[in-house]
C-alpha cells in the first residue's frame, strides 16, 4: 500500500516541517515563487501560497512515481478496463478526439463513432436551428428543456452558464431558451416549463442507463405535457434522448433517428463532452461554439498526456491536493471562482470528485488506510467574500482554488469609475489570496492603534492555501479546458491513493431504500412500514397526516 512506501513517510516527515514555516516569510523568496508557477497555453497556475515549497514538490513527483501515475494514465488512454469494478474503460477524452486521434477499447477504434455520434448532432442542430425541423404544428423549435440528473445534468448545466454571456454565445443562441429539469420535486418540473409554449419546445431526455427514477418520471411528466397540448404525434417530433440504452428509448416512444448514443466507456459524470451535453448546448449555441468547447478539452487531454508532471497542471493540482488532504490533514477544498458564469461549477466538480474518490476501499478492495476524497464546496466570489469567507480567515484552514478571467465576459463601466466592474471583482481576487496567506499580526494591528480589547478578534493568523488559476478569458475553448482540468485532477489523486474512481456503489443503497418506502407510501395504512426503523414509521405517519 502507498501509504508504507518510503515516498509516503518522506511527504509526512515534510509536512511535520512545513508546519514551522510561514507563508508571511515564504512569498517573500522571489526564487520559491518563480520555481512554483508554471503555465501552459496562457493558463497561468501558482500555486506559491501552498504550504509547500519546491522540495515538498519533489517529494510529490516521488510519491507519483511510486504509485505509477504514469502507468496508470496509460492505461487510461489506452482503453485498459481501469474501472474494474464493472470491467470498463475510461475514456471520455476519445470524446473530444480529432479524427487523427487513435483511442481503441478492446482494440477497437472509437473516434470514429464519437464523429458519427457528432456529425448527428451537427445536422439536427443545424435543422432546428434553421427552422428546417419544426415542431408538430409548424412552428420553429426555439426552446429545448433537458431532462437528466447527476451527471446527465450537472456537467452541461454549468457549461451553459459558463458560456452564455460569451459575445458568441450569446448572439447564436438569442430568442432561445435552455433549461434543464433534474429534480423529482414538482418545483422544479413547473420551473422548467413555465412560460413555454410546448408547440415550440423540444424535450431532451438524457440518461446513460435510461431507468433513473427522477429522470424517467420527469420524462413521463414532459411527454403528457407535450402530447396534451399538441397530441400525440409530438412525442416523435419534440423528443429527442440521449442514452447508452437505446431499445429502453425507443420503448419510450422517441424515433430510433432521435436518440444519440453513447457507450459504457463514458461515467456519467464524465459524460459531458457525449452527447449527453453536447445535444442541448449545440441546440442553443449552435455547433460552431461547442466545436470551440470540444478543442479547449482537447488541448487540456494533449497537455495531461504530454507534459512532464512538474509542469503538468492537472497533476499538479492533484498532487497539491493529496498533500494538503493526506498529509497536512486539510479534507476540505473552496472552489472560488471570481466569474458569476462559474456559478455551477462547484456544483459539477462536487459530483465529479466526490461521486470519484469518496471511497471506503482500494482497486482490490482492501479497506483503504486513509480517508480519501475531498470534500468540495464553493461559489463564485465577491459573493462568497460576504458570507463564508469569515470561515476561512479566521475559522478553519480551508485550501482554496482561486479561478480568475483576465478578460470579462461582459463589461460594466461606471463614468466616475476608473476601473470597470470587472477590475473592481478582479482586485479581490488578486487580494484574497494573499490576505489568506499573509494575514494581519497583532503588531501590526497595535501600530495602527487598534485598540487593545479588539486586537485578538482582528488577527488573521495567515497562513492559509490557496491556488491562483488565471486564464485569459472564459470563452467555450476556455471552458472545456477548465472541465477538462479538473476531471483530470480528480484522476490523479484516484491514481496516487489507488483507489477506483469511476464506479460509484455508493449512491445504491439509498435508492433501495427509497424503493422500500414507495412501497409503503402506495398502501393506504403505510403497511410494511412496521419493517422500517421506529423513527421512520413515525416520520411516515406524520407525513400521510398532512
Ligand atoms: O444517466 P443516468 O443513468 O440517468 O444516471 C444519472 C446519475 O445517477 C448516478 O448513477 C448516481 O445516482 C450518477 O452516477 C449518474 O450520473
Amino acid at each position: 500500500m502507498i501509504v508504507n512506501s518510503p515516498e509516503w513517510k518522506a511527504l509526512e516527515q515534510l509536512a511535520e516541517q512545513s508546519r514551522r514555516w510561514h507563508l508571511r516569510e515564504q512569498l517573500q523568496n522571489k526564487h520559491r515563487c518563480d520555481a512554483m508557477r508554471v503555465e501552459y497555453d496562457d493558463i497561468v497556475l501558482d500555486y506559491s501560497r501552498q504550504n509547500m515549497n519546491p522540495e515538498t514538490l519533489q517529494a510529490l513527483l516521488k510519491l507519483a512515481d511510486a504509485a505509477e501515475l504514469g502507468k496508470k494514465i496509460e492505461a487510461k488512454r489506452t482503453g485498459k478496463a481501469i474501472n474494474t469494478t464493472e470491467n470498463r474503460a475510461v475514456l471520455h477524452m476519445a470524446l473530444r478526439a480529432d479524427p487523427e486521434d487513435d483511442y481503441r477499447v478492446d482494440n477497437e477504434a472509437v473516434t470514429p463513432l464519437v464523429i458519427d455520434v457528432r456529425r448527428r448532432i451537427a445536422a439536427i442542430t443545424q435543422a432546428v436551428r434553421q427552422d428546417k425541423h419544426l415542431g408538430v404544428t409548424g412552428k420553429p423549435l426555439r426552446n429545448v428543456i433537458a431532462i437528466g440528473i447527476g451527471g446527465s445534468y450537472l456537467g452541461a448545466e454549468f457549461v451553459f452558464e459558463a458560456i452564455r454571456q460569451h459575445p458568441s454565445c450569446a448572439d447564436a443562441s438569442a430568442g432561445r431558451q435552455l433549461r434543464f429539469l433534474a429534480n423529482v420535486d414538482p418545483a422544479d418540473f413547473h420551473r422548467a416549463t413555465e412560460g413555454l409554449n410546448p408547440a415550440e419546445t423540444l424535450v431532451v431526455i438524457i440518461s446513460k442507463t435510461f431507468t433513473t427514477t427522477e429522470t424517467m418520471l420527469n420524462a413521463r411528466a414532459a411527454k403528457a405535457w407535450l402530447s396534451e397540448a399538441l397530441g400525440f404525434e409530438a412525442v416523435s417530433k419534440q423528443m429527442l434522448a440521449v442514452s447508452t440504452n437505446i431499445p429502453a428509448c425507443e420503448q419510450f416512444g422517441i424515433q430510433r433517428e432521435h436518440i444519440f448514443g453513447f457507450w459504457d466507456w463514458v461515467g456519467g459524470r464524465y459524460s459531458v463532452c457525449s452527447a449527453v451535453g453536447l445535444l442541448p448546448l449545440a441546440l442553443h449555441f449552435g455547433w460552431q461554439n461547442i466545436e470551440q468547447f470540444l478543442l479547449g478539452a482537447r488541448s487540456m487531454d494533449q497537455h495531461f498526456l504530454s507534459a512532464p508532471f512538474a509542469q503538468n497542471l492537472p497533476v499538479l493540482l492533484g498532487l497539491i491536493g493529496v498533500w494538503n488532504s493526506s498529509f497536512l490533514k486539510r479534507p476540505v477544498r473552496a472552489l472560488l471562482p471570481y466569474s458569476q458564469a462559474l456559478h455551477r461549477f462547484a456544483a459539477h466538480i462536487q459530483q465529479v470528485d466526490m461521486e470519484s474518490n469518496g471511497k471506503l476501499v482500494d482497486r482490490d478492495g482492501r479497506a483503504l488506510p486513509l480517508e480519501a476524497g475531498e470534500i468540495n464546496f464553493g461559489e463564485p466570489g465577491t459573493n462568497g467574500q460576504h458570507s463564508f469567507y469569515q470561515l476561512i480567515h479566521q475559522g478553519r484552514v480551508i485550501p482554496a482554488d482561486f479561478i480568475g478571467f483576465c478578460r470579462p465576459q461582459t463589461s460594466v463601466k461606471l463614468s466616475d469609475n476608473r476601473l470597470d466592474l470587472h477590475d473592481e471583482l478582479m482586485a479581490n481576487f488578486f487580494a484574497q489570496p494573499d490576505a489568506l496567506a499573509l494575514g494581519k499580526t497583532e503588531q501590526e494591528l497595535r501600530a495602527e492603534g487598534v485598540p487593545e480589547a479588539l486586537i485578538p478578534h482582528k488577527v488573521f493568523p495567515g497562513n492559509r492555501p490557496s491556488n491562483v488559476l488565471l486564464f485569459p478569458e472564459l470563452n467555450p475553448y476556455r471552458c472545456g479546458q477548465l472541465l477538462a482540468l479538473y476531471e483530470h485532477r480528480t484522476a490523479v489523486q484516484g491514481f496516487i491513493w489507488n483507489l477506483n474512481s469511476f464506479d460509484q456503489w455508493g449512491v445504491e443503497l439509498g435508492k433501495v431504500l427509497a424503493q422500500r418506502v414507495k412501497s409503503v407510501l402506495q398502501t393506504d395504512n403505510l403497511e410494511g412500514s412496521e419493517n422500517l426503523p421506529f423513527s421512520t414509521q413515525q416520520l411516515l405517519s406524520k407525513y400521510r397526516r398532512r
